[in-house]
C-alpha cells in the first residue's frame, strides 16, 4: 500500500510540475498552486498547523486539476515534520478588493463577484460543490477511469492521513464536499441555514461508492446512513449536528477561531498514540478499497458511461443551469 501510494504520488508530482504554478512562496509559511492555498500558523521551529483553502471558482468543484493540486499540497504537509494539524476550508469569503459586476440578468447575478482584474472569484457560501460534474459527463471511459483514480487517491490520502485533520465548513457541502469533511477527524460547521451538507448522490441518479458509504456509516451509524443515502439528504447545520455529520455548529464568524482552539486540544495528545488509534479505527475501511481499486475504477467507468446515467447527469446539469432562470 505504501509503495502504491508513493508511486501514485510520484505521478501526481510529475503532473504537478507540469501544471507548474507555484504562485506565492513565503518561506515555509505560505505556498499555493492555482487552486489550493496553504497557509501555516505557529512559530518557526514549534508545532505548526496548516490551513488548506480551496479556491476553485465558482463552486470549488473537485475537478481533476483540483484533485491533483490538493494531493500534492497535502503530501508536502505530510512531509513537513513541523506540521501536525491541517484545517480544510474554502477560500470563499468576500475579499475587500472586489467589485460587483453590473448585472441585470439573473445568470450574470449568479457570478457577479469579480476582482478588479475581471477574474472570476469564488463566491461566498460554498465549501465545495463536490465532484466536478463536467468530469463525469460527456467524456470517454479512459477519462472516467483517470478521474476516478484521482478521486480514490484523494479519499485514501485524507482518510489515512497521519495528520490531525479538521474541516471548517464555511458553506454548502454536498456529496464530494461532504466526502472532504467526513474524512477529517473533526468537523465544525457555520451556523447558516442556507448551508447544507450530506451525500445527495441519489438525487442525481447516481450512487455513492461503497467506500464513501462505509465512511458515512462510520460517521453517523448504519440506520442514519441508510436513510440519508437513499433520500440523498442534505442537512442544514442543526440537523447535521443532531445526526452527527458534523461535530459542532458555531456562528459563521467564529468557525476559524473555534477550529483553531479545538485543534490545540487535539495536538495536546501524543502523536504516536493518536495516530495508531486512528489507523486502528480506519484501516479496515480503507483496505476494502485498496484491495479492489482497479475493479472499483472499472465499475465507475462503466456505470457512469451508461446512457441512462449520462441522461440523469444531463438533466441535473440543466436543472442547475436553469434553477434561477
Ligand atoms: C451499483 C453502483 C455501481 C457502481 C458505482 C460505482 C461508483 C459510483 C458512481 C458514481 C458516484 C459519483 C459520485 C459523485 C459525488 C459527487 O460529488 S456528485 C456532485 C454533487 N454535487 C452537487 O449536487 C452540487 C450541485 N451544485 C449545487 O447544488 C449548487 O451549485 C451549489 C449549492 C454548490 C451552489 O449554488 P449557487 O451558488 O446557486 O451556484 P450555481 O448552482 O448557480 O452554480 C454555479 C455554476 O457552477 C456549476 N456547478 C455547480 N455545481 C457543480 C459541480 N458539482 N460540478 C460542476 N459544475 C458545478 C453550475 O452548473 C453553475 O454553472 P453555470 O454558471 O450555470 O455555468
Amino acid at each position: 500500500m505504501a509503495m502504491a501510494l508513493r508511486a501514485a504520488s510520484r505521478v501526481l508530482l510529475r503532473a504537478g510540475s507540469r501544471l507548474g504554478r507555484r504562485e506565492a512562496v513565503d518561506g515555509a509559511r505560505r505556498f499555493a498552486n492555482k487552486r489550493v492555498l496553504v497557509e501555516t500558523e505557529g512559530a518557526a521551529g514549534a508545532t505548526r498547523i496548516a490551513v488548506m483553502k480551496f479556491r476553485n471558482p465558482p463552486v470549488n468543484s473537485l475537478s481533476l486539476d483540483f484533485l491533483t493540486e490538493f494531493v500534492i499540497s497535502l503530501e508536502k504537509l505530510e512531509n513537513d515534520k513541523s506540521i501536525r494539524g491541517v484545517i480544510l476550508t474554502s477560500d470563499s469569503l468576500k475579499r475587500g478588493n472586489q467589485t460587483k459586476v453590473a448585472a441585470t440578468e439573473k445568470t450574470e447575478e449568479k457570478r457577479a463577484t469579480r476582482d478588479h482584474g475581471g477574474r472570476l472569484q469564488e463566491r461566498p457560501g460554498i465549501f465545495s460543490a463536490g465532484l466536478d460534474l463536467l468530469e463525469m459527463y460527456g467524456r470517454n471511459p479512459a477519462h472516467y477511469a483517470e478521474y476516478w483514480k484521482a478521486v480514490q487517491e484523494l479519499w485514501l490520502r485524507l482518510y489515512l492521513s497521519s495528520l490531525t485533520l479538521m474541516s471548517a465548513i464555511n458553506g454548502a457541502s454536498p456529496a464530494g464536499g461532504c466526502l472532504l469533511a467526513i474524512t477529517c477527524d473533526y468537523r465544525i460547521m457555520a451556523d447558516n441555514p442556507k448551508y447544507t451538507i450530506g451525500l445527495n448522490e441519489s438525487l442525481l441518479g447516481i450512487v455513492a461508492p461503497f467506500w464513501l458509504k462505509d465512511n458515512y456509516v462510520n460517521t453517523i451509524g448504519h440506520r442514519a446512513a441508510e436513510r440519508a443515502l437513499q433520500l440523498g439528504t442534505l442537512f442544514p447545520p442543526a440537523e447535521a449536528l443532531k445526526v452527527g455529520v458534523v461535530d459542532e455548529v458555531v456562528p459563521e464568524d467564529q468557525v476559524h477561531s473555534k477550529t483553531l482552539s479545538v485543534m490545540a486540544k487535539w495536538l495536546a495528545i501524543p502523536d504516536h498514540s493518536r495516530q495508531l488509534t486512528k489507523t486502528m479505527m480506519r484501516k479496515a475501511t480503507a483496505d476494502n478499497l485498496i484491495k479492489q481499486r482497479e475493479a472499483d475504477i472499472q465499475n465507475f467507468a462503466s456505470f457512469i458511461s451508461r446512457d441512462s446515467i449520462q441522461k440523469s447527469l444531463h438533466m441535473y446539469l440543466e436543472k442547475l443551469k436553469h434553477k434561477k432562470g
